[in-house]
């Protein structure tokens, strides 16, 4: 390992990245495959990380075309990550081609194009031209925007030096900043640190523009650059299909939706959107083995439940007589046959890149087997009919692959019409192509898919979608494959699809997460075709649901366990009614009244017998806070009660707690929810389900709540002061009240590091020792 760090550090790689290409075992092969090819030993840190993108953006199918990238990388052809980028695009799409053209991939890499410094000048100069309140607004103009339009009019030109300019011409043209400028940059964000830190967050933007991060309109573009459609069937799209684009949502009604699916809807939706164009809900249904009804309500409702109506809804199925019918010329035309051989016989010749002994079967005995097939004349896996395509293809997918299969099982959609049933690779193409799909986008995964894709459509002479892949989600601490969610349901280390703790759809749903906060969510990862081992953290994820409820969901109070405190120095029928905002940051929302009596509710958490110098709520002789309310001595403390004395306003207490009054206070249950999984990334371990966390679920059967949400119905949003944001479980009924925490106040690692009491920094001794899931000092101020 320490030669693979050495080696690494001489093609100038940051220290991250090699940490991070040495976990991931299949970066490192590549990347050191790829110097070995060339025999590089040390270069130069800008071909070193294009060596490096490279090397990661390579599939299997692409394998073949190492050499030839490392090469026009080495030979400086390839100088910036969007060339790079433009090279792999055209070498994705032309996989079949033994010898690749100089002269188109040349064209492709934007080889030669070389942006001059006198360039990047006038475009800056005349672009600045179109700014005309920049004199006005001065160095409040909006930086990030200003990089991105200058750059989307000379994509091929250094991104660096491209700022560089702007900064420059921008200067000359307003002079250096004033005293003014100065002063409305700080109004404009209040702490130093944080706009330091938005700054450097924009300029990191900016640098990674480099990294040919595909806005919609570039894809666009592309499309029509590369379109290979003849005008014929270009006028056949146009006369049946009045939207320039036409994208679809392609589910298999096979599971539940997950955030991966939200990612994509998100991302076809307003990729149609932008262009006026609609988009199908399209259930790819061609496995009656796997799918049924439940999942195809459940699909739709998921999609109502983020806020997208699907132009139309369709079902792959509709087409089995469309898909029979062009299999059927397929044969007619020599380029399919039945193939009689066992599963095992055919995987052993496609490994061993041989024939099978069915391929030369004239057409006339084809279709006369696959007419019997379709009869139910044979039976399951006796027979398949397969592309005739190429046994010896480099890329597996195009060794005559099935194409129709014998299946006796009722189709939910279809019922027993049929007993022959294609295969996913000839359905979606033909699907997309009859339902005039412009941009067909799917995950990276399917990448070596797309050869054989764009082949059925060319044998059969139909209109041809534009295929873009786009990087899988992962986000942090959780698993998100089919299989392994499957896995946590069927053997019950969670509670069932919708358990708050897997990412699903209905998960998120029932922890609490609005339809906002996940298309919100979506739109910050953006996407991308950037590697599909990127994960993103969860506390993104989590920082999105927390903004949106921070100006949605009424405050209130709870108690998770509950301990009784009595006032002393209040009468027996003492009572004292409090007004206080239901959201602080929304006047509008009016206020809530709560009630303050002699005997009331504490947290359990926030109490202890014996004090300590580092602890700031209750225990024998401190001063605390009631929030709303105002200072208590704490007089005395028992395993069950507590004593307190009222004190005058101008004691300033450190901390403010939550409590009920018992006149107020009425039952319920909170669930507390933490991440399933300790480990960042559980896919990486040898059994993920080592990863789990055993504290994942804390249920508290004897909390309480403000009697006022007595009046809560199912997926209502509250904050309960101190405590996070809970939203009210379906399973609440009869009485009954259960709340899923959706997620603390703040986020994980802060609450560990400092702690704000009303708005006052405190040292890091201050803040009470917690519990894994304890009740979290609060962070914010009312
Ligand atoms: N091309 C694609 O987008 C693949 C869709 C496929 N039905 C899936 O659910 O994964």
């Amino acid at each position: 390992m320490e030669e693979a760090q050495t080696r690494l550090q001489k093609i100038g790689l940051d220290e991250t990245t090699i940490k991070n290409t040495i976990k991931g075992k299949n970066a490192l092969k590549s990347i050191l495959q790829t110097l070995d090819l060339i025999g590089v030993q040390e270069c130069d840190k800008k071909i070193g990380n294009l060596l490096y993108e490279m090397s990661q953006n390579l599939t299997e199918a692409l394998d073949n075309r190492r050499a030839l990238l490392a090469k026009y990388i080495v030979e400086g052809k390839i100088t910036n990550k969007l060339q790079l980028e433009g090279a792999l695009e055209y070498l994705r799409t032309h996989t079949h081609l033994e010898q690749i053209p100089a002269e188109d991939f040349d064209k492709a890499a934007g080889v030669g194009i070389v942006v001059t410094p006198e360039q990047i000048k006038n475009t800056v100069a005349e672009f600045l031209k179109t700014k005309q309140d920049l004199k006005t607004i001065r160095y409040t103009y909006n930086f990030s925007e200003y990089t991105k339009q200058v750059r989307s009019l000379l994509p091929f030109a250094e991104g660096k030096l491209l700022t560089q300019e702007l900064n420059q011409q921008i200067e000359a043209i307003l002079g250096p900043k004033t005293e003014e400028d100065l002063k409305a940059a700080k109004t404009q964000v209040k702490k130093p640190q944080q706009q330091q830190q938005q700054q450097q967050q924009v300029q990191q933007q900016a640098e990674e523009e480099d990294d040919c991060k595909f806005d919609i309109s570039k894809l666009v573009a592309r499309d029509l650059a590369t379109t290979v459609n003849s005008e014929q069937l270009l006028n056949w799209r146009k006369q049946n299909f009045p939207y320039e684009v036409l994208t679809r949502f392609p589910p298999e009604p096979n599971g539940y939706l997950h955030i991966g699916h939200a990612k994509s809807i998100n991302f076809n939706f307003r990729l149609a959107q932008h262009y006026k164009g609609v988009t199908y809900l399209r259930f790819d249904d061609t496995n009656p083995e796997k799918e049924c009804q439940e999942f195809i309500d459940n699909i739709k409702e998921n999609l109502r439940f983020l806020g997208y109506t699907p132009f139309k809804t369709t079902h792959a199925s509709d087409n089995f007589g469309k898909l029979y019918d062009y299999a059927v010329q397929l044969i007619q035309k020599g380029k399919a046959y039945c193939c009689f051989l066992t599963k095992e016989e055919s995987s052993k010749l496609r490994s061993d890149l041989k024939p099978s002994p069915y391929r030369d079967t004239q057409p006339a005995e084809n279709l006369e087997i696959f007419r019997k097939m379709k009869m139910g004349y044979y039976k399951e896996n006796e027979v398949c009919l397969r592309a005739k395509i190429d046994p010896t293809h480099p890329n597996p997918t195009l060794r005559d692959p099935a194409i129709f299969r014998i299946r006796f099982t009722p189709h939910p959609h279809q019922g027993e019409k049929w007993c022959i049933y294609p295969l996913y690779d000839f359905t979606h193409c033909i699907c997309d192509s009859i339902e005039g799909i412009t941009h067909s986008c799917c995950t990276l995964e399917f990448e070596v898919r797309r050869d054989l894709y764009y082949w059925f459509l060319k044998e059969l002479d139909l209109y041809r979608p534009f295929v873009w892949e786009f990087s899988r989600l992962n986000v942090s601490n959780t698993v998100l494959s089919k299989r392994k969610l499957h896995h946590l349901v069927f053997n019950n280390i969670v509670d069932g699809w919708d358990d708050p703790r897997i990412l699903t759809l209905n998960g998120l749903r029932r922890r609490g997460y609005t339809a906002d906060s996940i298309n919100k969510f979506c739109d910050l990862i953006s996407v991308t075709r950037k590697g599909n081992e990127n994960i993103i953290g969860m506390h993104v994820l989590e920082s999105c649901i927390r903004k949106d409820l921070d100006i949605k969901a009424p405050r209130t109070m709870a108690i998770l366990e509950p301990i009784v405190a009595i006032i002393d120095n209040v009468a027996e029928d003492f009572s004292e009614e409090l007004e206080v905002a239901i959201i602080p940051r929304n006047p509008q929302k009016g206020n809530r009244k709560i009630l303050l009596t002699k005997q009331i509710y504490l947290d359990k958490n926030d109490v202890r017998t014996e004090d300590h110098p580092d602890f700031w709520g209750v225990a024998p002789g401190k001063i605390i806070g009631l929030k709303q309310c105002g200072p208590f001595k704490v007089l005395s403390v028992t395993a069950n009660e507590v004593h307190l004395e009222r004190l005058g306003k101008d004691v300033k207490p450190k901390g403010f707690l939550h409590w009920l009054s018992v006149k107020e206070a009425t039952p319920c249950v909170a669930r507390l929810y933490d991440y399933l999984f300790e480990a960042y990334d559980p896919n990486e371990l040898d059994d993920y389900i080592k990863g789990i966390n055993p504290n994942s679920k804390i249920v508290c059967s004897n909390a309480l709540m403000h009697k006022d949400l007595l009046n809560s119905k199912p997926e209502d949003k509250v904050q309960f002061e101190r405590l996070g944001y809970f939203n009210l479980d379906f399973d609440s009924k009869d009485g009954k009240f259960i709340w899923n925490r959706t997620v603390t106040l703040q986020e994980k690692d802060k609450i560990k590091a400092i702690a704000q009491v009303d708005g006052k920094q405190v040292q890091k001794k201050d803040v009470p020792q917690q519990k894994k899931d304890a009740p979290k000092k609060e962070a914010k101020k009312e």
